[in-house]
């Protein structure tokens, strides 16, 4: 697959730059960043220092005349790009994702441009009208374990945020096995470092500022993003913690009168036994565990008495929930195992992938 990664310079754009690397099925033709970035011209590793020698290519700047040359008016089918990642801000997305579908190039959107089904939700949680409402009725939300038919017959994967990653893998496997209680209150905790915000300075993420604290409560625009896709109503109080990665949901749900331990231990099971990210790790998950690695360690506890059941689940916000979730999305794609490339060899190609991976860290399953 022959792709261009716009957003080269930013925190997201980077981690995946360095996750398509070393994927041996993808070939980076263009690194891409603003049309008036401070970064035109530098290499990416002038930027990021951690993969000089491993991808020095230059970064170009993003303008209606770039896509003519190298997308629009390219004639030669070999030299053609096969797919295109925005890590870009969720407006220059929404603008520009629909071009590049036009013109035959998949697209895989790391931004919120287009998560939200309905229109009228982005002025309100996005601040912003959605101009191209045709490419989003054509966009298929990539939760990568429970969505792969629909990723792999997509045009336009619009890769989950990073708190509704962590949330809807807690979330999902309740919700489908029906074991939640109708009409009951759910609520999703969530703590991020402080890489969630992105690499331009800002006040709020200024070193000396930075303090744990809530913010955006009941307005956060990841709430209407996990209710939807959730197929539950929730409400989502988001935290920001001082340090720079790794994210962390609490979801806290009533279930059903009767529901046992057994069945959520089942609900789980059956949802990721054979997973290669998922990580059911039987004792409440750590930041540093999941920090670097595409990996979500989640575990749960259940009060049979008062039918009360409270899941965590951890992940790399710039991995699992961005970066490493696009190349999942990606492989899917492509008919490739959804973890390919992500994991040591000997451990993702081959289909005992997961059971080898449970065993090496004790995990009972
Ligand atoms: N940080 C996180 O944890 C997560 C972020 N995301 C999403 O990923 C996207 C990128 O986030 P993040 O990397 O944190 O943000 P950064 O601010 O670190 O990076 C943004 C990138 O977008 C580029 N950019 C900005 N404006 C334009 C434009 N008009 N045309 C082309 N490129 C542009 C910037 O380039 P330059 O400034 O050099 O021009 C930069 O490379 C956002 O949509 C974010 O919501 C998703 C999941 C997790
Ligand atoms: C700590 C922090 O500021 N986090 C960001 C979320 C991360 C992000 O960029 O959002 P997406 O996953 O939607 O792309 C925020 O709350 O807006």
């Amino acid at each position: 697959m022959k792709v261009a990664v716009i957003g080269a310079s930013g925190y997201v754009g980077a981690e995946l730059i360095g996750l398509l690397c070393q994927h041996d099925n993808i070939a980076i033709q263009h690194l891409l960043v603003s049309e008036n970035s401070a970064s035109s011209g530098k290499t990416f590793a002038d930027l990021h220092g951690r993969w000089r020698g491993i991808c020095d290519l230059p970064l170009q700047s993003f303008s209606p005349s770039w896509f003519e040359t190298y997308v629009s008016g390219v004639q030669d089918k070999d030299q053609a790009l096969d797919a295109v990642f925005f890590a870009t801000p969720h407006e220059f997305s929404a603008l520009w994702a629909g071009a590049f579908i036009d013109a035959g190039i998949k697209v895989f959107d790391l931004s919120g441009g287009f998560r939200l089904k309905a229109p009228a939700d982005y002025p309100l949680y996005y601040g912003f009208e959605h101009q191209d409402t045709h490419a989003l009725s054509r966009a298929q939300y990539g939760l990568a374990e429970w969505q792969q038919r629909q990723i792999a017959a997509a045009d336009l994967v619009a890769v989950p945020g990073c708190y509704p990653t962590a949330s809807l893998l807690a979330l999902k496997p309740v919700v489908a096995a029906d074991l939640q209680l109708e009409n009951s209150l759910v609520v999703v905790n969530g703590i991020s470092g402080v890489s969630g915000a992105g690499r331009t300075a800002s006040l709020a993420s200024n070193f000396n500022e930075v303090s744990l604290m809530p913010y955006n409560i009941l307005q956060h625009r990841h709430q209407p993003e996990i209710s939807q896709e959730a197929g539950i109503q929730v409400i989502f109080n988001p935290h920001l913690a001082p340090y720079k990665r790794g994210l962390l949901a609490t979801v806290t749900l009533q279930l059903k009168p009767g529901v046992s331990s057994g069945q959520v231990a089942a609900t789980f099971d059956s949802a990721y036994h054979d997973q290669a990210l998922i990580r059911l790790i039987g004792t409440w998950p750590k930041i540093d565990d999941v920090a670097h690695t595409p990996f979500a360690d989640i575990h749960w506890q259940y009060d049979e008495q008062k039918q009360v059941l409270v899941v965590t689940c951890a992940i790399d916000n710039l991995l699992k929930g961005a970066a490493a979730q696009a190349v999942q999305c990606a492989n899917i794609a492509m008919g490739l195992p959804v973890h390919y490339g992500l994991l040591p060899h000997t451990l993702a190609d081959t289909s005992d992938g997961y059971s080898q991976l449970s065993h090496a860290a004790g995990i009972n399953g």
